[in-house]
């Protein structure tokens, strides 16, 4: 029987992280995953495969150019699958590649099969040939992420009524398409196939979507979805999702009924501990099939760590990573500094939402006083010369000590853009930093310095009035 200091269940972001980071470690690391899923539901059919069709979908379409060259700008009609496929099966090939690349050097045992505890230090895996093979381990990482709920109400086929690990496999791009759940799947979802001319109804039971977002930039985002056609349908719950020979109808707790050619069934994840035998380790998963963790990622079982979307919030690929590192650097004794609390979101929608730190709402609920700052895109020469006259970025900063609380950026390259903001708040730095220091021309960094003056010279208006100077000028104006 094998014998490894630690085995990772799960080769997505978190899995892989935990396995490599024991590795470096000098530690015999293994990790066990199923046939056809190395890399996780990142790799194979949620992150990458979806941000690999949003670039395929704006590059086809020609939408990122029409502004330039006119609504009808097109570089090609009658988009298929096969077209936006190709891009897809391209670049998921190459990240498992670099993947099983990365393991081997790494000397991590990639060990493929179907695991599940036998004890709290064993493991059985059946492999892909039905052949069981059983090993243990000093230390043990649960990284298994999670899969779409299912509800018995809805008649998934694969093919017209589907869930967001088998949209990638649909025939043909529909003419009409129910999107159950504004989540970030479901409205990155609704802009791709909205941008391919589908028209798209979204049902969302709570009020509001996106609700951890500013509340600002979720209506500019709604505008623009609106503007391609898609339908809201807010505080309504889908009761049933039934398949017809004429294609499928979605019916609403409300009792409206909605027609479609496809319905994709994107409200909410469910953690994948039910094939895992948690009990013969003394674990336990919840009714959405999380574990608990303490703030090193050790569950109950001190021996036993879980990472990644398996325990829930807030479910990233990027936060998923973190976290296999710090579990596998705890399990050896190894110090991981602390965690960093500024911690990015980019949704993906078409445009691009990304931000970090604290929200309008938030700041206002928690008495901070704070100044905003705006750039909009089509006051940056780069703005013009990209086509984006639509995007803005936004800066809060607080009222007294000048610090920046958050970065909010709608538009084009938001999710790279943010990491500037990030990095400032990261380091301690003011709006003052902004206002002096000198980005790239054209470039939409510029939107920084451009906000910064924007709300220092708000900040001044304000010691105008009350006669007190700021000493903060730094030549705004
Ligand atoms: C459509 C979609 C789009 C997304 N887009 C983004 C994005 O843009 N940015 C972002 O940061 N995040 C995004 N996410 C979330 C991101 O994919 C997850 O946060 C990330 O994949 C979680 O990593 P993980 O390691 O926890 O698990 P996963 O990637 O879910 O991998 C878990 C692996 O464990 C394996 N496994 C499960 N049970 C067993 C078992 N018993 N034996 C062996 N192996 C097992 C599974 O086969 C799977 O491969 C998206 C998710 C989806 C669904
Ligand atoms: N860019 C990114 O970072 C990115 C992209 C995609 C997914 N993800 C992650 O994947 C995870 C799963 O995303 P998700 O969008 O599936 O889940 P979610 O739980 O965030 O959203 C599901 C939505 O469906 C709604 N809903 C539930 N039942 C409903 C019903 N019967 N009728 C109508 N609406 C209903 C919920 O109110 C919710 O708003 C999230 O944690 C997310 O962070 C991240």
């Amino acid at each position: 029987m094998d014998h490894y200091d630690l085995v990772v269940i799960g080769s997505g972001p978190a899995g892989q992280k935990a396995a490599i980071a024991a590795a470096k470690l000098g530690k015999s690391a293994a990790v066990v995953e199923r046939r056809d899923m190395v890399g996780g539901v990142c790799i194979n059919t949620g992150t990458v495969p979806s941000k690999t069709m949003r670039e395929a979908v704006l590059y086809l379409t020609g939408l990122s150019q029409r502004e330039l060259y006119g609504q009808s700008y097109r570089l090609k009609h009658d988009i298929t699958v096969t077209d936006l496929s190709a891009r897809t099966a391209h670049v998921v090939n190459k990240e498992i590649d670099v993947i099983q690349s990365q393991l081997t050097r790494n000397r991590v045992a990639l060990l493929i099969g179907s695991a599940r505890f036998t004890g709290s230090h064993e493991i059985s895996i059946d492999g892909p040939d039905g052949e069981r093979k059983v090993i243990t381990a000093d230390h043990i990482v649960i990284a298994v992420g999670t899969r779409p709920a299912r509800p018995s109400s809805v008649e998934f086929d694969g093919a017209t009524i589907v869930d967001s690990d088998q949209i990638l496999g649909m025939s043909h791009v529909p003419q009409s398409m129910v999107v159950v759940g504004a989540g970030v799947i479901g409205i990155e979802y609704a802009s791709m196939f909205a941008a391919l001319g589908t028209k798209v109804t979204v049902v969302e039971k709570r009020a509001n979507m996106l609700e951890f977002c500013d509340r600002e930039i979720v209506e500019a985002l709604q505008y623009q979805l609106r503007e391609r056609g898609v339908t809201f349908r807010f505080s309504e719950s889908v009761k049933t999702v039934e398949k017809h020979p004429g294609g499928t109808l979605t019916i609403l707790e409300s009792g409206k009924k909605i027609p479609a050619d496809t319905v994709l069934y994107s409200a909410g994840r469910q953690g994948v501990t039910d094939e895992l035998d948690v009990a013969k380790a003394g674990l336990q998963g919840n009714e959405r099939g999380r574990l608990e963790v303490n703030e090193n990622f050790q569950t109950e079982v001190e021996h036993i760590y879980a990472v990644g979307d398996v325990i829930g919030f807030p479910a990233l690929a990027a936060t998923s990573m973190e976290q296999g590192r710090r579990a596998a650097y705890h399990a050896f004794g190894e110090p991981a500094g602390d965690v960093d609390p500024i911690q990015p979101i980019g949704i993906y929608a078409i445009p691009e939402v990304s931000f970090v730190g604290k929200t309008e709402d938030e700041l206002t609920a928690e008495n901070v006083p704070f100044e905003v700052g705006v750039a909009r895109y089509r006051e940056l020469a780069r703005g013009a010369i990209m086509g984006d006259s639509y995007g803005m970025l936004k800066l809060l900063v607080h009222a007294t000590d000048r610090s920046l609380l958050g970065v909010h950026v709608f538009g084009s390259n938001a999710a790279e853009l943010v990491h500037i903001g990030q990095t400032v708040m990261g380091c301690g730095g003011t709006v003052d930093y902004l206002v002096g220091a000198v980005f790239n021309y054209p470039t939409l960094a510029e939107g920084y310095k451009v906000a910064a003056l924007d709300a220092v010279n708000k900040m001044r208006a304000i010691s105008r009035v009350t006669g007190a100077g700021n000493g903060h000028d730094l030549g705004a104006e």
